[in-house]
Protein backbone atom coordinates (compact mmCIF):
# COMPACT_ATOMS: atom_id res chain seq x y z
CA UNK A 1 0.00 0.00 0.00
CA UNK A 2 1.09 3.01 -0.88
CA UNK A 3 2.45 5.35 1.80
CA UNK A 4 0.38 8.57 1.24
CA UNK A 5 -0.60 10.69 4.19
CA UNK A 6 1.72 10.03 6.10
CA UNK A 7 2.70 10.90 9.60
CA UNK A 8 6.02 10.52 10.56
CA UNK A 9 6.36 10.28 14.51
CA UNK A 10 9.60 10.04 16.51
CA UNK A 11 13.27 11.64 17.12
CA UNK A 12 14.54 12.55 14.06
CA UNK A 13 17.63 14.12 14.31
CA UNK A 14 19.29 17.12 12.79
CA UNK A 15 22.43 18.09 13.54
CA UNK A 16 24.19 20.70 11.80
CA UNK A 17 26.93 20.19 10.00
CA UNK A 18 26.74 18.11 7.36
CA UNK A 19 25.65 20.37 4.05
CA UNK A 20 22.58 18.99 2.10
CA UNK A 21 23.36 15.57 4.40
CA UNK A 22 22.11 16.83 7.87
CA UNK A 23 19.31 15.17 8.10
CA UNK A 24 20.13 11.45 8.20
CA UNK A 25 23.20 11.81 10.08
CA UNK A 26 23.20 10.97 13.83
CA UNK A 27 23.70 14.11 16.40
CA UNK A 28 24.40 13.75 20.05
CA UNK A 29 21.07 12.21 21.32
CA UNK A 30 20.57 13.41 24.83
CA UNK A 31 19.70 11.70 28.12
CA UNK A 32 20.37 7.88 29.09
CA UNK A 33 19.52 5.43 26.09
CA UNK A 34 16.79 4.08 28.43
CA UNK A 35 15.44 7.76 28.72
CA UNK A 36 15.75 8.27 24.93
CA UNK A 37 13.63 5.18 24.46
CA UNK A 38 10.79 5.59 26.84
CA UNK A 39 10.65 9.01 25.39
CA UNK A 40 10.01 7.32 21.45
CA UNK A 41 7.92 4.72 23.18
CA UNK A 42 5.63 7.37 24.17
CA UNK A 43 5.75 9.44 21.34
CA UNK A 44 5.10 6.28 19.76
CA UNK A 45 2.01 5.63 21.48
CA UNK A 46 0.59 9.27 21.12
CA UNK A 47 1.24 9.19 17.02
CA UNK A 48 -0.72 5.65 16.80
CA UNK A 49 -3.21 7.47 18.68
CA UNK A 50 -3.52 10.77 17.23
CA UNK A 51 -3.41 9.57 13.85
CA UNK A 52 -6.25 6.86 14.12
CA UNK A 53 -8.58 9.01 15.54
CA UNK A 54 -7.39 11.93 12.97
CA UNK A 55 -7.68 9.34 10.00
CA UNK A 56 -10.87 7.88 11.54
CA UNK A 57 -11.21 5.16 8.67
CA UNK A 58 -9.70 4.03 5.08
CA UNK A 59 -7.29 5.92 2.89
CA UNK A 60 -4.59 6.53 5.50
CA UNK A 61 -1.47 5.02 6.21
CA UNK A 62 -0.29 5.58 9.60
CA UNK A 63 3.96 5.56 9.89
CA UNK A 64 5.74 5.96 13.03
CA UNK A 65 9.20 5.35 13.32
CA UNK A 66 11.74 4.08 16.09
CA UNK A 67 15.49 4.42 15.58
CA UNK A 68 18.51 2.80 17.04
CA UNK A 69 20.30 5.26 19.10
CA UNK A 70 22.62 7.31 16.60
CA UNK A 71 22.85 4.60 13.81
CA UNK A 72 21.37 4.80 10.88
CA UNK A 73 19.05 1.73 10.43
CA UNK A 74 15.68 2.43 12.07
CA UNK A 75 12.64 -0.09 12.21
CA UNK A 76 9.37 1.65 10.72
CA UNK A 77 5.94 0.16 12.77
CA UNK A 78 3.44 0.67 9.65
CA UNK A 79 -0.01 0.59 10.52
CA UNK A 80 -1.55 -0.08 7.45
CA UNK A 81 -5.15 0.48 6.56
CA UNK A 82 -5.96 -2.45 4.19
CA UNK A 83 -8.98 -1.75 2.31
CA UNK A 84 -10.96 -5.06 1.95
CA UNK A 85 -8.80 -7.00 3.83
CA UNK A 86 -10.31 -9.90 6.37
CA UNK A 87 -11.82 -7.36 8.82
CA UNK A 88 -11.00 -3.86 7.02
CA UNK A 89 -8.59 -3.58 9.77
CA UNK A 90 -5.62 -2.54 10.29
CA UNK A 91 -2.08 -4.33 9.71
CA UNK A 92 0.52 -3.85 11.12
CA UNK A 93 4.14 -4.60 9.95
CA UNK A 94 7.46 -4.05 10.15
CA UNK A 95 9.93 -2.24 8.31
CA UNK A 96 13.94 -1.88 9.05
CA UNK A 97 14.91 0.81 6.50
CA UNK A 98 18.76 2.35 6.48
CA UNK A 99 19.84 5.83 5.75
CA UNK A 100 22.97 6.04 2.97
CA UNK A 101 25.10 7.91 0.90
CA UNK A 102 26.53 7.25 -2.31
CA UNK A 103 29.81 8.19 -3.27
CA UNK A 104 32.02 6.84 -5.62
CA UNK A 105 36.03 7.41 -6.70
CA UNK A 106 36.35 7.25 -10.62
CA UNK A 107 33.67 5.18 -10.72
CA UNK A 108 34.09 2.24 -8.22
CA UNK A 109 31.25 2.93 -6.81
CA UNK A 110 29.57 2.76 -2.38
CA UNK A 111 26.84 3.00 -0.62
CA UNK A 112 28.32 4.56 2.61
CA UNK A 113 26.61 3.44 5.90
CA UNK A 114 27.04 5.60 9.30
CA UNK A 115 28.22 3.05 11.55
CA UNK A 116 29.48 5.32 13.97
CA UNK A 117 28.04 3.95 17.21
CA UNK A 118 27.82 0.22 16.57
CA UNK A 119 30.74 -1.95 17.00
CA UNK A 120 29.55 -4.46 14.01
CA UNK A 121 27.93 -3.46 10.80
CA UNK A 122 24.85 -2.85 10.91
CA UNK A 123 23.23 -4.97 7.94
CA UNK A 124 24.29 -8.10 7.05
CA UNK A 125 26.39 -9.52 3.85
CA UNK A 126 22.68 -10.74 2.39
CA UNK A 127 21.27 -7.24 2.32
CA UNK A 128 24.31 -5.29 1.37
CA UNK A 129 24.28 -7.97 -1.70
CA UNK A 130 20.89 -6.93 -2.42
CA UNK A 131 21.49 -3.37 -1.87
CA UNK A 132 24.51 -3.45 -4.51
CA UNK A 133 21.45 -4.79 -7.19
CA UNK A 134 22.00 -2.48 -10.42
CA UNK A 135 18.52 -2.90 -10.99
CA UNK A 136 16.87 -4.16 -7.45
CA UNK A 137 18.88 -2.23 -5.20
CA UNK A 138 20.76 1.51 -4.61
CA UNK A 139 23.69 -0.34 -6.98
CA UNK A 140 26.82 -0.05 -5.63
CA UNK A 141 30.52 -2.13 -6.26
CA UNK A 142 30.49 -2.58 -2.44
CA UNK A 143 28.82 -1.15 1.14
CA UNK A 144 31.45 0.70 3.13
CA UNK A 145 30.44 0.93 6.97
CA UNK A 146 31.97 4.02 8.97
CA UNK A 147 33.12 3.36 12.09
CA UNK A 148 35.39 4.11 14.97
CA UNK A 149 38.45 2.93 16.24
CA UNK A 150 39.06 5.05 19.30
CA UNK A 151 39.47 8.82 18.82
CA UNK A 152 40.21 7.30 14.92
CA UNK A 153 37.95 5.40 12.40
CA UNK A 154 37.86 2.13 10.76
CA UNK A 155 36.64 0.99 7.82
CA UNK A 156 34.53 -2.42 7.14
CA UNK A 157 33.33 -3.19 3.48
CA UNK A 158 31.17 -5.72 2.16
CA UNK A 159 32.03 -5.94 -1.82
CA UNK A 160 28.39 -6.72 -4.04
CA UNK A 161 28.60 -10.27 -3.65
CA UNK A 162 28.45 -10.16 0.00
CA UNK A 163 32.49 -11.52 0.59
CA UNK A 164 34.15 -8.98 3.06
CA UNK A 165 37.27 -7.92 1.61
CA UNK A 166 40.85 -6.64 3.80
CA UNK A 167 41.51 -3.17 1.88
CA UNK A 168 39.46 -1.04 -0.68
CA UNK A 169 41.26 1.99 -2.36
CA UNK A 170 38.79 4.00 -3.48
CA UNK A 171 36.62 2.94 -1.12
CA UNK A 172 38.77 4.59 1.36
CA UNK A 173 39.07 8.09 -0.69
CA UNK A 174 35.38 7.79 -0.40
CA UNK A 175 35.41 7.65 3.02
CA UNK A 176 37.98 10.50 3.57
CA UNK A 177 35.38 12.46 1.59
CA UNK A 178 32.62 11.10 3.67
CA UNK A 179 34.32 11.98 7.16
CA UNK A 180 35.13 15.51 5.82
CA UNK A 181 31.50 16.51 4.88
CA UNK A 182 30.34 14.94 8.29
CA UNK A 183 32.61 16.77 10.07
CA UNK A 184 32.19 19.97 7.34
CA UNK A 185 36.36 19.98 7.63
CA UNK A 186 37.94 22.05 5.22
CA UNK A 187 41.52 20.88 3.40
CA UNK A 188 43.80 19.87 4.10
CA UNK A 189 42.74 17.55 6.55
CA UNK A 190 44.27 14.06 7.55
CA UNK A 191 42.72 11.00 9.09
CA UNK A 192 43.90 7.78 9.94
CA UNK A 193 41.69 4.56 9.74
CA UNK A 194 42.12 1.20 10.47
CA UNK A 195 41.57 -1.03 8.03
CA UNK A 196 41.50 -5.30 8.06
CA UNK A 197 44.78 -4.63 6.23
CA UNK A 198 45.96 -2.55 8.79
CA UNK A 199 45.81 1.06 9.27
CA UNK A 200 45.62 3.69 6.35
CA UNK A 201 46.99 7.61 6.68
CA UNK A 202 44.53 9.64 4.40
CA UNK A 203 44.92 13.14 3.24
CA UNK A 204 42.59 15.40 2.40
CA UNK A 205 44.27 17.85 -0.21
CA UNK A 206 43.04 21.10 -1.02
CA UNK A 207 42.76 20.76 -4.73
CA UNK A 208 39.75 17.94 -3.87
CA UNK A 209 42.01 14.99 -4.60
CA UNK A 210 42.71 12.56 -1.62
CA UNK A 211 46.08 10.81 -1.07
CA UNK A 212 46.31 7.69 0.62
CA UNK A 213 49.36 5.88 2.55
CA UNK A 214 48.33 2.37 1.48
CA UNK A 215 51.26 1.14 3.34
CA UNK A 216 54.23 -1.56 1.94
CA UNK A 217 53.07 -4.40 -0.48
CA UNK A 218 53.56 -7.94 0.16
CA UNK A 219 55.00 -9.96 -2.09
CA UNK A 220 55.55 -13.71 -0.40
CA UNK A 221 53.83 -15.86 -2.00
CA UNK A 222 51.97 -17.41 1.30
CA UNK A 223 50.79 -14.22 2.41
CA UNK A 224 49.18 -13.10 -0.79
CA UNK A 225 48.00 -15.86 -0.87
CA UNK A 226 48.87 -17.65 -3.95
CA UNK A 227 50.49 -21.44 -4.75
CA UNK A 228 52.11 -20.19 -7.89
CA UNK A 229 55.26 -20.66 -5.65
CA UNK A 230 55.58 -22.30 -2.09
CA UNK A 231 57.72 -19.34 -1.08
CA UNK A 232 59.74 -15.87 -1.98
CA UNK A 233 57.88 -13.53 -5.10
CA UNK A 234 56.00 -14.60 -7.67
CA UNK A 235 56.69 -12.35 -11.02
CA UNK A 236 56.08 -13.64 -14.20
CA UNK A 237 54.90 -17.12 -13.63
CA UNK A 238 53.11 -19.55 -15.67
CA UNK A 239 49.82 -19.96 -15.50
CA UNK A 240 46.89 -21.94 -17.84
CA UNK A 241 43.56 -20.41 -18.02
CA UNK A 242 41.37 -20.38 -21.14
CA UNK A 243 43.74 -22.35 -22.91
CA UNK A 244 46.47 -19.98 -23.02
CA UNK A 245 49.53 -19.37 -20.65
CA UNK A 246 49.57 -15.80 -18.71
CA UNK A 247 52.34 -14.90 -17.38
CA UNK A 248 51.78 -13.48 -13.67
CA UNK A 249 53.33 -11.26 -11.15
CA UNK A 250 51.40 -11.57 -7.52
CA UNK A 251 51.13 -8.63 -5.08
CA UNK A 252 48.87 -7.94 -1.88
CA UNK A 253 47.35 -4.77 -0.92
CA UNK A 254 46.27 -6.44 1.96
CA UNK A 255 43.87 -8.20 -0.70
CA UNK A 256 45.46 -10.05 -3.10
CA UNK A 257 46.42 -9.41 -7.12
CA UNK A 258 47.33 -11.25 -9.96
CA UNK A 259 48.67 -9.16 -12.54
CA UNK A 260 49.17 -9.85 -15.89
CA UNK A 261 50.64 -7.89 -18.98
CA UNK A 262 50.48 -10.92 -21.38
CA UNK A 263 50.64 -14.41 -22.09
CA UNK A 264 53.69 -16.39 -22.33
CA UNK A 265 55.87 -15.58 -25.93
CA UNK A 266 52.85 -13.41 -27.07
CA UNK A 267 52.85 -9.32 -27.38
CA UNK A 268 51.62 -6.78 -25.39
CA UNK A 269 47.73 -6.77 -24.47
CA UNK A 270 45.58 -4.29 -25.96
CA UNK A 271 43.35 -4.39 -22.46
CA UNK A 272 40.16 -2.99 -24.75
CA UNK A 273 40.04 -6.27 -26.59
CA UNK A 274 40.04 -8.62 -23.31
CA UNK A 275 36.98 -10.71 -22.61
CA UNK A 276 37.14 -9.80 -19.29
CA UNK A 277 33.74 -11.46 -18.45
CA UNK A 278 34.69 -14.49 -19.79
CA UNK A 279 38.19 -14.72 -18.74
CA UNK A 280 37.89 -13.18 -14.97
CA UNK A 281 36.04 -15.49 -13.10
CA UNK A 282 38.55 -18.12 -14.07
CA UNK A 283 41.30 -16.03 -12.56
CA UNK A 284 39.12 -15.60 -9.81
CA UNK A 285 38.19 -18.70 -8.81
CA UNK A 286 41.63 -20.49 -9.78
CA UNK A 287 42.75 -22.91 -7.38
CA UNK A 288 46.12 -21.54 -7.02
CA UNK A 289 44.31 -18.36 -5.46
CA UNK A 290 42.62 -20.12 -2.49
CA UNK A 291 41.44 -16.34 -1.16
CA UNK A 292 40.34 -15.99 -4.93
CA UNK A 293 42.18 -12.81 -6.54
CA UNK A 294 41.40 -9.26 -8.08
CA UNK A 295 43.28 -9.93 -11.59
CA UNK A 296 44.53 -6.93 -13.86
CA UNK A 297 45.60 -7.07 -17.03
CA UNK A 298 48.18 -4.00 -18.22
CA UNK A 299 49.12 -2.49 -20.77
CA UNK A 300 52.18 -0.50 -21.28
CA UNK A 301 52.17 3.02 -22.61
CA UNK A 302 55.49 3.99 -21.08
CA UNK A 303 57.75 3.79 -17.85
CA UNK A 304 55.58 6.08 -16.57
CA UNK A 305 52.17 5.23 -17.69
CA UNK A 306 50.08 2.16 -17.74
CA UNK A 307 46.57 1.35 -18.54
CA UNK A 308 44.42 -1.58 -17.31
CA UNK A 309 41.83 -3.04 -16.64
CA UNK A 310 40.26 -4.96 -13.83
CA UNK A 311 38.09 -8.43 -12.64
CA UNK A 312 37.26 -7.82 -8.62
CA UNK A 313 36.90 -10.47 -6.63
CA UNK A 314 33.46 -10.35 -5.64
CA UNK A 315 32.68 -7.59 -7.71
CA UNK A 316 33.64 -8.35 -11.41
CA UNK A 317 34.40 -5.94 -14.06
CA UNK A 318 34.27 -2.63 -12.36
CA UNK A 319 35.38 0.56 -13.63
CA UNK A 320 38.47 0.87 -11.41
CA UNK A 321 40.38 -0.82 -8.53
CA UNK A 322 42.45 1.21 -6.26
CA UNK A 323 44.59 -1.16 -5.00
CA UNK A 324 44.60 -3.22 -8.12
CA UNK A 325 46.68 -0.01 -9.48
CA UNK A 326 48.62 0.38 -6.41
CA UNK A 327 49.42 -3.87 -7.37
CA UNK A 328 50.04 -2.92 -10.78
CA UNK A 329 52.55 -0.67 -10.26
CA UNK A 330 54.28 -2.82 -7.71
CA UNK A 331 54.41 -5.72 -10.43
CA UNK A 332 55.91 -3.32 -13.29
CA UNK A 333 58.27 -2.24 -11.15
CA UNK A 334 59.08 -6.07 -10.42
CA UNK A 335 58.67 -6.67 -14.38
CA UNK A 336 61.35 -4.14 -15.24
CA UNK A 337 58.46 -2.41 -17.43
CA UNK A 338 57.92 0.71 -15.17
CA UNK A 339 59.49 3.65 -12.64
CA UNK A 340 57.58 3.82 -9.31
CA UNK A 341 55.74 7.03 -10.37
CA UNK A 342 53.15 6.18 -12.40
CA UNK A 343 50.14 7.67 -13.94
CA UNK A 344 47.55 4.41 -14.21
CA UNK A 345 44.76 4.71 -16.54
CA UNK A 346 41.43 2.63 -15.44
CA UNK A 347 37.82 2.77 -17.01
CA UNK A 348 36.57 5.06 -14.56
CA UNK A 349 39.34 8.19 -14.75
CA UNK A 350 43.56 8.36 -13.95
CA UNK A 351 44.63 7.41 -10.68
CA UNK A 352 48.84 8.78 -9.49
CA UNK A 353 50.67 6.08 -8.14
CA UNK A 354 53.85 6.14 -6.30
CA UNK A 355 55.72 3.28 -4.92
CA UNK A 356 58.09 5.01 -2.58
CA UNK A 357 61.73 3.67 -2.14
CA UNK A 358 62.60 5.59 1.14
CA UNK A 359 59.83 3.72 2.93
CA UNK A 360 58.67 1.46 0.97
CA UNK A 361 55.27 2.45 0.99
CA UNK A 362 52.81 2.83 -1.86
CA UNK A 363 50.60 6.63 -1.99
CA UNK A 364 47.70 6.15 -4.03
CA UNK A 365 46.23 9.94 -5.29
CA UNK A 366 42.95 10.40 -7.19
CA UNK A 367 39.40 11.92 -6.56
CA UNK A 368 36.45 10.86 -4.42
CA UNK A 369 32.77 12.21 -4.74
CA UNK A 370 29.74 12.20 -3.29
CA UNK A 371 26.67 11.14 -5.76
CA UNK A 372 23.50 11.39 -3.58
CA UNK A 373 21.81 10.28 -0.29
CA UNK A 374 18.51 8.23 0.46
CA UNK A 375 16.51 6.13 2.75
CA UNK A 376 16.09 2.50 1.69
CA UNK A 377 13.96 -0.50 2.80
CA UNK A 378 15.81 -3.36 3.95
CA UNK A 379 13.31 -5.93 4.00
CA UNK A 380 10.27 -6.23 0.98
N1 LIG B 1 37.65 -1.73 -5.64
C1 LIG B 1 38.49 -1.83 -4.54
C2 LIG B 1 38.82 -3.21 -4.06
C3 LIG B 1 37.61 -3.84 -3.38
C4 LIG B 1 37.91 -5.18 -2.76
C5 LIG B 1 38.16 -6.25 -3.76
N2 LIG B 1 37.03 -6.52 -4.59
C6 LIG B 1 38.59 -7.52 -3.01
O1 LIG B 1 37.77 -8.42 -2.79
O2 LIG B 1 39.75 -7.60 -2.64
C7 LIG B 1 39.68 -0.92 -4.60
O3 LIG B 1 39.51 0.20 -5.09
O4 LIG B 1 40.75 -1.24 -4.11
Amino acid sequence: MALQNQLLIGNRRATSGFGDCSSFLPGKPSGTRAQRLATRRSLLLWGARANLDASGGFGTDLFTETRAAGGGVKTENRLENVFGSFDGGMVKESKRTLEFVKYQGIGNDFIMVNNLDFSEPIITAAEAVRLCDRHLGIGGDGVIFVMRDGEDYQMRIYNSDGSEPEMCGNGIRCFAKYLADLEQASAPRSYKVLTLAGHMILELREDGQVCVDMGPPILEAPQIPTKLAPQGEVVKAPLDVDGKTWLMTCVSMGNPHAITFGQEGGEGLNVDALPLEQIGPLFEHHEVFPARTNTEFVEVFSRNHLKMRVWERGAGATQACGTGACAVVVAAVKEGRAERRCTVDLPGGPLEIEWRESDNHIYMTGPAKRVFQGTVVLEN
